[in-house]
């Protein structure tokens, strides 16, 4: 039982659940209703909501846009603690779920509640994309083809997310397999704790659990140090505005400081990024090219100091990252000279940094070069197997990473 989804009015369900209408504008109508109805229903729930509102924004689904003015440090959003979803312990136990991960157990008990007939949920639920908008959006229900695409640094953090599914899914197949629902139901669930969650610790509480927050999850992401600031208190989460608003703008909050790489595999999207106005989280990994060329020996003196791995140009400040320069240079200098730069910072001798960039010229050129293709094959008039919103991603990638080396080997 999830004690702060109960007594949802069963007329505000229903009107939640008109159907898209096929004339565009009672559809349109419809969708302006389902949000104004969860907006009322979080209302009643005690989140205050203060100068913002849900819109329908290109590209980004919905997202939070200002009503009117807004000035620095105003507070925009309160969602208190009664008025999150969280996992359902007692559910969780008699389903013996409590060593699922937690990502597992909110998504089992949100889809539970979201199954059973007449769901508390289903004002709110009404609001989230549907299974097929997060399938086209997510690479890891994207077909081979699209996925052969990816740049080679999206593999890992996708193998990875792949991973957490597959155990996810192991722990709870019994489950669902009880309740007659399919994996299909089970994924969309999954995918939407994924990128709707947020992490809480109540005051009370030895420990922290994932739950749900209503309304707050409308916002969409923007890099560290652009974003209004959202803060956990005592009672629940404050949204403070960063900066003054006018009416009209969109308001943002960080995810956390994201490469577009995990962006992409987690959330479906990738930020803005160009040399004239780079992302500050974003960076182009290398560890593809750099690892194998390494060689054996170094690779395991890098290993021993912590350094290998999770290499990368820095396309905010156009650089290396550390680590790159350390593992270059534990190619090129002597033991003594390579130690000394690990621990200072500095080369012992002569700067080393066009050494550096001369080591690394052909392993970026051949990336630029794969960039190219794949650039090319998506442009291309049709490209055959890609669903237009995969293409378009994958396009902004290779155009972010492409830029990214060219302004570097410049
Ligand atoms: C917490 S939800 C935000 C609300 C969401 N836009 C919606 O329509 O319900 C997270 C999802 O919003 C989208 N999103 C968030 N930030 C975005 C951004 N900066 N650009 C494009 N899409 C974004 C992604 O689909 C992401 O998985």
């Amino acid at each position: 039982m999830v004690s702060n989804t109960k007594g949802v009015s069963s007329r505000a369900v229903k009107r939640a659940k008109l159907s898209e209408s096929a004339s565009p504008d009672e559809g349109a109508q419809n969708a302006t209703n389902k949000h104004s109805i969860f907006t009322k229903w979080s209302q009643d729930r005690g989140v205050e909501i203060s100068g913002v509102a849900p819109m329908r924004l290109p590209g980004r689904g919905l997202g939070l846009v200002t009503t009117r003015a807004i000035a620095t440090d105003e507070r925009m959003l309160f969602i208190p603690e009664k008025a999150m979803f969280k996992p359902n312990q007692r559910f969780l136990k008699a389903q013996s779920l409590e060593r699922a991960s937690p990502q597992a157990q909110l998504a089992m008990s949100a889809m539970t509640v979201a199954k059973s007939d007449d769901s508390p949920l289903a004002v709110w639920q009404a609001t989230w994309p549907s299974a097929e908008d997060l399938s086209q959006a997510l690479p890891m229900c994207w077909t081979q083809t699209e996925r052969d695409n990816l740049p080679p640094s999206v593999q890992q953090p996708l193998a990875r997310q792949e991973e957490d599914y597959r155990k996810d899914w192991e722990a709870v197949s019994k489950v669902c397999e009880d309740h007659g629902w399919s994996e299909t139901d089970w994924m969309y669930y999954w995918q939407i704790i994924n990128s709707r969650s947020f992490h809480w610790k109540s005051p009370r509480g030895k420990t922290g659990s994932m739950v749900m927050c209503p309304f707050i999850d409308y916002m969409n992401h923007g890099p560290s140090e652009t974003t209004c600031t959202v803060i956990q208190g005592p009672r629940g989460y404050e949204m403070l505005a960063d900066r003054d608003y006018e009416a009209g703008e969109e308001v943002l909050a960080t995810y956390g400081a994201h490469s577009n790489d995990k962006l992409l595999v987690h959330y479906g999207f990738v930020c803005s990024s160009s040399p004239d106005s780079p992302n500050p989280d974003d960076d182009i990994r290398l560890d593809h090219l750099l690892l194998p060329a390494l060689g054996d020996d170094v690779r395991s003196q890098l290993q021993d100091v912590g350094f290998l791995g999770a290499y990368a140009l820095l396309p905010a400040t156009n650089e290396l990252c550390f680590k790159t320069q350390v593992a270059v240079r534990a190619v090129l200098l002597t033991c003594n000279e390579w130690e000394y730069f690990m621990a200072s910072g500095e080369d012992l001798r002569a700067d080393q940094t066009a050494a550096v960039k001369a080591y690394l010229m052909p392993l970026l050129s051949r990336y630029s070069t794969l960039a190219t293709d794949n650039l090319n094959l998506l442009l291309s008039e049709r490209p055959v197997g890609y669903q237009q919103s995969a293409a378009d991603v994958l396009i902004t990638r290779w155009t972010q990473i492409q830029e990214a080396l060219v302004a570097y080997v410049r």
